[in-house]
């Protein structure tokens, strides 16, 4: 693994991540297997609050390792707050992470079982911190609300069909004008914990929202998004982009809570 160059392949992937990135192997590193029966149901934990009605999608993205759609975060037109939140986190970007076939594509896992994809929306304390690369790397920095992915979904559509315009990695377009939030299943009930960013650099600056229902996508639009590869369009093999997916962590003592 040269440089800070990582991935998901046999030689660069999660197993290797620890030699560029040590905190790999800390004590809220990211994901984890969620079992229900041993989250505390904490009753001071009010709802999430998800206020994206003024949010402005920038574009869509290939990053080498997903599909990223960023957002305009200079002010608070799209925050989430509530739950375990002390402040308003703003939006920054969503991503997903997903398989290569079958159920497998998630990140959290739930009593060992992994759907088939998971979306991770993306927020930063703004209160606290200037920017969001300095909230990144703060223990109470960002708030990612994660969503698994299972069966078919009608608005996912408007992703899977801009996926070609972002086939190759460095690829970025315009995309205007979407609100995530007709992403979201319809409760909000969720386990949250503290944990970090799933990929490098691995940041233990996440506290975690998983929402306990899944939404619904279709086996042909996932089937979409492994259209995508990791490479450049200049590079020539192309590595189809799929099972870009961390395993589950230890949980190493941690508290998971759990909304009503
Ligand atoms: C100082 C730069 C940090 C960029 C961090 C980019 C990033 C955001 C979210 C996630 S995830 N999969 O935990 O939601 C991973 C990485
Ligand atoms: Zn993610």
């Amino acid at each position: 693994m040269t440089g800070n160059q990582w991935g998901y392949g046999k030689d660069d992937g999660p197993s290797a991540w620890n030699k560029n990135y040590p905190v790999a192997d800390g004590d809220r590193q990211s994901p984890i297997d969620i079992l229900p029966h041993q989250a505390r149901h904490d009753p001071n934990l009010g709802p999430i609050v998800l206020n994206y009605d003024r949010c402005t999608s920038i574009n869509i993205a290939n990053n080498g390792h997903s599909v990223v759609v960023e957002f305009e975060d200079s002010d608070d037109r799209s925050v989430i707050q509530g739950g375990p939140l002390d402040n308003p986190y703003r939006l920054k970007q969503f991503h997903f992470h997903w398989g290569g076939k079958g159920c497998h594509g998630s990140e959290h896992t739930v009593e060992g079982n992994s759907y088939a994809s998971e979306l991770h929306l993306v927020h930063w304390n703004a209160v606290k911190f200037k920017t969001f690369g300095e909230a990144a790397s703060a223990p109470d920095g960002l708030a990612v609300l994660g969503i698994f992915r299972s069966d078919e979904h009608r608005w996912l559509h408007m992703i899977t069909d801009a996926l070609y315009t972002v086939k190759f990695k460095g690829s970025v377009t315009d995309f205007k004008g979407f609100n995530p939030k007709c992403l979201l299943p319809s409760s909000l009930h969720y386990w949250t914990y503290l944990g970090s960013l799933t990929t490098p650099p691995l940041h233990e600056s996440v506290t975690w929202i998983v929402v306990k229902e899944p939404m619904i996508v279709s086996e042909k639009q996932l089937g979409k998004f492994r259209t995508l590869v990791f490479t450049g369009e200049e590079e020539d093999e192309r590595t189809r982009m799929e099972n870009n997916f961390r395993p589950p962590q230890l949980l190493k003592g941690r508290t998971v809570r759990s909304s009503n």
